[in-house]
């Protein structure tokens, strides 16, 4: 379980990126937030794992203090958060295997780390989460000849075998088009529903957002303004988050978009993402 008590971040330039946020998420939570650019989303996320410090409050992640907590806490905790970012941070010119094995790095001591030793269960787990995202046949192949959409599902294979029981993804398909961030989008589903992990997604897309989630957590001016099941996100909810009816084009625009992309690969026969 994850609690935010009274939780305020401001920049030292004195922009104010949380204002005194209180939540609880309960382990197996699948949830997105949403909100303008600006809102604060990725200002809440990076808070969870300590990217950020936070100004005022305190966050305890499994009754453990993470705003408290000293170096050798803060990396014991953090190895049961996984971090997926919107470019993937993969090393571009380091096998999948790798990129996915380093994983487990939190498991390991420095001199381990250095010396590359990873053990043979880290191995085949690597393997086993690969072929959790269907890329079981890329495990030798550099990262950066991958798509954009095959990288971040070995970014969520590095989290697998992390055994992360969190999972937290800024912005995870906005590099990606439509018809692959819904197959990214279902791997976070496969964690969320098979592994039980717990999954908190910024994301630009309300569409994805009410169809993955089930809970959106709705940003404005670094404060939580809608926090309820996506079927309670309604049209005049968005409304009052965004200031303005821009969901509805974005819907509109995305579905067109998709309709889009698959008529484009069922004519040119690439059927390799789907
Ligand atoms: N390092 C920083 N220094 C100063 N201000 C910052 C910093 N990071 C974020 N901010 C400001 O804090 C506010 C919240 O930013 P944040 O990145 O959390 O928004 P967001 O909702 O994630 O936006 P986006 O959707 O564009 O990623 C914004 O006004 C932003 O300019």
């Amino acid at each position: 379980m994850i609690e935010l008590k009274n939780v305020s971040k401001t920049f030292p330039n004195g922009v104010v990126g949380l204002n005194n946020i209180n939540l609880t998420i309960d382990q197996g939570e699948f949830i997105c937030i949403i909100g303008l650019s600006g809102a604060g989303k990725s200002t809440l996320l990076r808070s969870l794992n300590r990217l950020n410090d936070v100004s005022e409050g305190e966050i305890i992640i499994n009754g453990e203090s993470i705003t408290h907590a000293n170096a050798k806490e803060l990396r014991r905790m953090r190895r049961n958060i996984g971090m997926i970012f919107q470019q993937f941070n993969l090393v571009r010119k380091n096998t999948v295997q790798r990129n996915v094995i380093s994983g487990r790095l939190g498991y390991y001591n420095n001199w381990q780390t250095l010396l590359g030793l990873f053990s043979k269960e880290d191995y085949q787990r690597t393997e086993a989460a690969l072929e959790k995202v269907g890329l079981s046949d890329k495990l030798k192949v550099r990262s950066d000849s991958l798509s954009g959409g095959q990288q971040q599902r070995v970014s969520i294979a590095r989290t697998i075998v992390q055994e992360a029981d969190l999972i937290l993804a800024d912005e995870p398909v906005s590099a990606l088009d439509p018809v692959t961030s819904e197959t990214v989008m279902n791997d976070f589903k496969r964690l969320n529903e098979e592994l039980k992990r717990t999954i908190i997604i910024n994301i630009h897309s309300v569409e994805l957002a009410r169809r993955y989630a089930s809970r959106i957590i709705g940003m404005r001016n670094g404060e939580i303004v809608f926090d309820g099941p996506a079927s309670e996100a309604t049209d005049q909810k968005l409304n009052e988050i965004y200031g303005k009816a821009i969901f509805e084009n974005e819907a509109q625009a995305s579905r067109e978009a998709l309709e889009a992309e698959i008529e484009h690969r069922l004519q040119q026969d690439v059927s390799t993402e789907l």
